[in-house]
């Protein structure tokens, strides 16, 4: 993965680019979030998924209830003891999301220039001429002229499954609309998308509050992806309520910015969140297309300087029914590599698409491709001035790893952990080799128990790039003496060496505590 670094500013001969590359134990250093849904929820596709590279399994509750998803977590658990592939659980909000209430699941066949009134539900059927909605306001929220577009989750109203709506008229409480493109609506869930225009509904909704107090909580998830977060409030509101919840304090939070008011909060709403999903579905109908590209660099850019995972949304739409991407989707995954995301998220492609597993696997060949000729010296250097002087004593260990680890070559960094802050500090730095976070769990109580920490810790380094995780023995202690740390290493070692990252006579670059003072040290292997 790390070997023959070629640089894209630099001539590349062009005969290198068809020499095939070199399997690697991890598939890519840039993580692949899969949604779980019809078509990827039983075990022996998530195995498949698993040891593809899917490192995240995210669980969607705009659609299907508690005990669906359930049924498909315990698959996941099933999946990864059978793969020995850790993976991390997120749950995504239903949020501010706008949906059609057709609880027939009626076939809708909608013709262009021809008119539909989307009305609020008031026990009303979903037909060609009428779409009733989850919400009231949206006569106060738009006006003639505005667009709405409305689908079966990958709407882009340019083709026959989803459709584009032009206001014509407000009525009252209903919003009378042109069609602009004929299309036949299918499915179990239609959600619409009303361009700029304010949704006066809560970030966190009644039903979500429920759904993470009961399923989440018994299903302890490591991330919370926020979906429609327009403000920073919407984040510190969404961590207050998670507080609340026991282990759930330990949460991460994944702002999904999804329209223009999340785009324009932006900086705020980084500063409160773990991490962001650039939420290119509806972010991408919101915005001008000759824009999204350019908020999509300036976002990783901002997410890669804070040292936060960004993630991409909608990269290969067309695999939910084809076995190869477009050039235009290929070209993009790479491209959201070269500008620094740490994730890509796999949506309807996973969820309902017929190829869950080749579309994982092609992403994640796509990746390893782009790391491959990612300017990992001009990004260093980029990152070292920004952070500026005096940098913190840890950051300054964690880019020291990184160049060292990079001078002498090494196959990969270990880094010592318990809060997993120094492995996400040097992941910042991305590093060209993998960084294997051993993670040592601390002894904790909440006056009722004792248990372990580290857990957590772990797989929420899944979603980082670069970083793969490794829970030690919790007979190891926290505190570092010695002895323990040269126990841990060894099993470290003989991890990296079984799961073939590490082979005898290679360098190693280990970042831990000794005593009270952080090292980095530079082993070399023998036989
Ligand atoms: N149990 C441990 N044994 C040895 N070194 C450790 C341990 N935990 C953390 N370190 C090292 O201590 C420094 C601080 O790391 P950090 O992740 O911030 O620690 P903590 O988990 O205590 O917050 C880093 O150099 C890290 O490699
Ligand atoms: C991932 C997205 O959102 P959703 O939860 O609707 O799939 C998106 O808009 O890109
Ligand atoms: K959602
Ligand atoms: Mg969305």
């Amino acid at each position: 993965m790390h070997s023959n670094h070629l640089l894209l500013e630099e001539p590349i001969r062009m005969a290198s680019i068809l020499e095939p590359s070199k399997s690697s134990f991890f598939p890519a250093m840039t993580k692949i979030v899969g949604t779980l849904g019809p078509t990827s929820r039983s075990v022996d596709v998530i195995s498949g998924c698993l040891k593809a590279g899917m490192s995240v399994a995210r669980f969607d509750f705009s659609w299907g209830d508690p005990e669906y998803h359930q049924e498909t977590l315990e698959n996941l658990r099933a999946a990864v003891k059978a793969t020995k592939k850790l993976c991390a659980v997120m749950l995504d909000t239903v949020g501010a999301e706008l949906q059609v209430v057709n609880n027939a699941e009626k076939t809708l066949q909608l013709q262009e220039d021809g008119k539909v009134i989307l009305t609020p539900d008031h026990g009303q059927e979903a037909s060609s001429e009428i779409l009733p909605i989850n919400f009231s306001g949206l006569s106060k929220a738009v006006k003639k002229g505005d667009t709405i577009f409305v689908g079966q989750y990958l709407f882009t109203g340019s083709e026959t499954t989803s459709v584009w709506l032009e206001v014509d008229e407000v009525r009252e409480e209903d919003v009378v609309c042109v069609i602009k493109n004929t299309a036949t609506l299918t499915g179990s869930l239609f959600t619409l998308h009303a361009s700029q225009v304010h949704i006066d509904l809560p970030t966190l909704s009644d039903k979500d509050k429920e759904v993470i107090s009961t399923w989440g909580v018994k299903n302890k998830i490591d991330f919370l992806s926020l979906s429609y977060t327009r403000h920073a409030e919407d984040v510190r509101e969404a961590r207050e309520f998670l507080s609340k919840l026991g282990d759930l304090s330990q949460t991460h939070i994944f702002a999904k910015i999804e329209n223009v008011e999340g785009l324009t909060h932006f900086d705020e709403i980084l500063q409160e969140a773990d991490g962001i999903i650039l939420s290119r579905g509806n972010l991408g109908i919101d915005l001008p297309s000759e824009k999204v590209f350019l908020f999509q660099k300036a976002a990783v850019y901002k997410c890669n300087m804070a040292g936060k995972p960004a993630v991409v949304t909608r990269v290969v739409d067309s695999m939910t029914g084809n076995l190869r991407p477009t050039r235009a989707e290929a070209t993009d995954v790479a491209n959201a590599v070269l500008d620094g995301s740490d994730g890509i998220l796999l949506g309807a492609e996973t969820l309902r698409g017929l190829y869950p597993i080749e579309t994982i696997s092609i992403v994640g060949k796509i990746c390893a491709e782009a790391e491959k000729v990612f300017n990992q010296d001009l990004y260093f250097k980029k990152t070292v001035k920004y952070v500026g002087e005096p940098m913190t004593h840890l950051e300054s260990i964690a880019s020291s790893a990184v160049r060292a680890a990079i001078k002498v070559k090494a196959s990969v960094i270990i880094c010592f952990t318990s809060s997993g802050r120094a492995a996400r500090l040097i992941a910042k730095y991305r590093p060209t080799m993998p960084v294997l976070s051993v993670v040592i769990p601390r002894l904790k109580t909440n006056q009722l128990k004792w248990s372990f920490s580290g857990a957590f810790e772990a797989r929420q380094s899944l979603i980082v790039r670069g970083l793969f995780p490794m829970l030690a023995d919790p007979r190891h202690p926290a505190e570092s003496t010695n002895a323990t740390n040269e126990s841990v290493l060894k099993v470290a070692l003989d991890h990296g060496k079984a799961s073939g990252v590490i082979k005898s006579h290679d360098r190693v670059v280990i970042c831990q505590k000794v005593g009270d003072a952080s090292v980095v040290k530079i082993i070399e292997l023998e036989d």
